[in-house]
C-alpha cells in the first residue's frame, strides 16, 4: 500500500509478507528511482525535484528483518508546497495570498479531475489531481527495487523493460533486452533498443513539443528465470497473466495490455499462433514463445514478454476544451506544466509492477521466511518435477 500526494510532503509504501536476508539498501532504490526519473520528453519537475529515500522500518544493517518494511520517499520540493498541502489548518488569510492555492475548476480530459470532483464531491481539482498524479509511481518504483531484490536473490529472476513504440515510430521487430543490456538500453534517451527508431523517437518528441502537444507508446517487460508453475488456473483471480494485466493498467496513462504476441495471435491461424513442444537433452522445451510464458495463466518456464499501452499525456499546454465548474460555462482546461512523453518511466514502473505481482505469485509458491528458505523450497519443487 501506498500514500502520499504528488506536493505532499512525502510518499510512503509499506510492504508486509517479506522474507528476512534480502540484501537492499536505500542506495539501491535511489537508483531505481533515478532510472526513473530518464526519458527524452519528460517535464522541467523532473529536473530540479529530488527523491529523497528512507527506509523507516523492516531493514537493518542493509538486509530485510521478516517484519514489515516502510520506505518514505520525500520530495524535495516540499517547502514550496508547505501551506497548499498543509495537512494542518493554515489561517485563511495567508491562503488567499497564495495564487497556487486558487481552486483549479477547469478539469483536464483525459485526468481524473471531474470524475474524482464528482464523486468525492470537490469544487476544486487539486484534492483528485495531488493523488492521481503519476508522482505516486516513485513509491512503487521503492516497493519495485525490494520486490526485484527479492526475486534475483531468492530465485534468480531477473526482470528488464524497453520501449518498442512511441507516438508513430516502431523499433525493429524481435530486439529483446536480456539483462546484459539494462545498461545499454537506460543510456538511450527513449530506453528503446533500436538506434534508428529512437532518434526518430526524439525527432517525434521534438515535434510534439513544438506543437505544444504530447505522446504516449508501448512498453514492453520480460521476465528471465521464473520456474514453471507460478500462478494458477484454478480460479480467475489466481491467473498470473490477469494479476499482471490489473497491476499494468493500475499505471495511470496505461490502457492496454498485451501479454505475449496477443494481438499477432488474434490475428493468426492456430498453427501459426501456438508454441509447439519438443524434447531436448535438458528436457521439454517450446520452440517458439508466442504465449509470452503464460499458459493457463501460469508460468511455463520461458521468459514471460507482456506489453503496455500508454495513451499520450492529457496535459497539454495547448489546453483541450472543459467546462468551467463555478459557471458551467465552456472553458480551456488547467494548463499545467507537463511532460510531453514519460513512456521510458512508464516502462520502469512497469517493471516494478511486475516484480510485485511476481513476488507475491513466488511467495504464494514457495513459502518461506528467509531468503535461503525459499531457495531451498525452490531446488526442492525444481528437483521433484516429475516432468522435465
Ligand atoms: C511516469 C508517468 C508520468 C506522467 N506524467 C504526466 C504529466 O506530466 N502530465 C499528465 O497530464 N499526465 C501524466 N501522466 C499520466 C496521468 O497521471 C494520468 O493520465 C492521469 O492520472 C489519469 O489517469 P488514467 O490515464 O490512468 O485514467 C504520467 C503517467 C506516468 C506513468
Ligand atoms: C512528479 C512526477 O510526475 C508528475 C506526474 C504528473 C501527472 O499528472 O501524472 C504531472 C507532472 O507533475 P506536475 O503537474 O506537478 O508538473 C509530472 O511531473 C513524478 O513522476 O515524480
Amino acid at each position: 500500500m501506498t500514500a502520499g500526494e504528488s506536493h505532499g510532503p512525502a510518499l510512503v509504501a509499506i510492504i508486509d509478507g517479506l522474507p528476512a536476508g534480502i540484501e537492499i539498501s536505500s542506495e539501491d532504490v535511489k537508483a531505481e528511482l533515478a532510472r526513473r526519473r530518464l526519458g527524452y520528453g519528460r517535464g522541467a519537475r523532473m529536473k530540479f525535484e529530488q527523491d529523497v529515500v528512507e527506509f523507516i522500518g523492516g531493514v537493518r544493517h542493509g538486509s530485510s528483518l521478516g517484519s514489515p518494511v516502510a520506505i518514505r520517499v520525500a520530495n524535495s520540493e516540499w517547502p514550496k508546497w508547505d501551506r497548499v498541502m498543509s495537512p494542518d489548518p493554515v489561517d485563511e488569510a495567508e491562503l488567499a495570498g497564495l495564487a497556487r492555492n486558487a481552486p483549479l475548476t477547469r478539469p483536464r480530459p483525459g485526468h481524473a479531475d471531474l470524475a474524482g470532483m464528482q464523486k468525492y464531491h470537490h469544487g476544486d481539482a487539486r484534492p483528485i489531481l495531488e493523488r492521481a498524479s503519476a508522482r505516486e509511481t516513485a513509491a512503487r518504483v521503492a516497493v519495485g527495487t525490494v520486490a526485484k531484490a527479492f526475486l534475483s536473490q531468492a530465485l534468480g529472476i531477473e526482470i528488464v523493460s524497453h520501449v518498442v513504440e512511441l507516438g508513430s515510430v516502431a523499433a525493429k521487430p524481435g530486439l529483446l533486452p536480456t539483462p546484459a543490456d539494462r545498461e545499454a538500453v537506460d543510456a538511450d534517451p527513449l530506453r528503446c533498443m533500436d538506434p534508428d527508431a529512437s532518434a526518430k523517437m526524439v525527432a517525434e518528441v521534438d515535434a510534439a513539443k513544438k506543437d505544444a502537444d504530447t505522446l504516449g507508446g508501448i512498453v514492453e517487460v520480460v521476465v528471465y528465470g521464473a520456474p514453471p508453475g507460478l500462478g494458477s488456473h484454478v480460479q480467475w483471480d489466481r491467473k498470473l497473466d490477469a494479476r499482471l494485466a490489473m497491476a499494468l493498467t493500475s499505471i495511470q496513462a496505461i490502457k492496454g495490455v498485451e501479454i505475449g504476441d496477443a494481438f499477432t495471435q488474434a490475428r493468426s491461424r492456430g498453427s501459426q499462433a501456438h508454441d509447439e513442444m519438443v524434447p531436448t537433452p535438458d528436457g521439454v522445451k517450446r520452440v517458439t514463445d508466442r504465449a509470452g510464458g503464460l499458459e493457463g495463466g501460469i508460468t511455463t518456464g520461458e521468459p514471460i514478454r507482456v506489453r503496455a499501452a500508454m495513451k499520450p499525456i492529457s496535459s497539454l499546454t495547448r489546453p483541450l476544451a472543459t467546462i468551467d465548474v463555478v459557471t458551467g460555462e465552456k472553458a480551456e482546461a488547467i494548463n499545467q506544466r507537463s511532460d510531453v512523453c514519460a513512456v521510458p518511466a512508464a516502462a520502469v514502473v512497469a517493471e516494478s509492477m511486475t516484480a510485485f505481482v511476481l513476488a507475491e505469485a513466488a511467495l504464494e509458491k514457495f513459502g518461506g521466511d528467509s531468503v535461503g528458505e525459499i531457495s531451498r523450497n525452490l531446488a526442492g519443487y525444481l528437483e521433484g518435477l516429475i516432468i522435465r
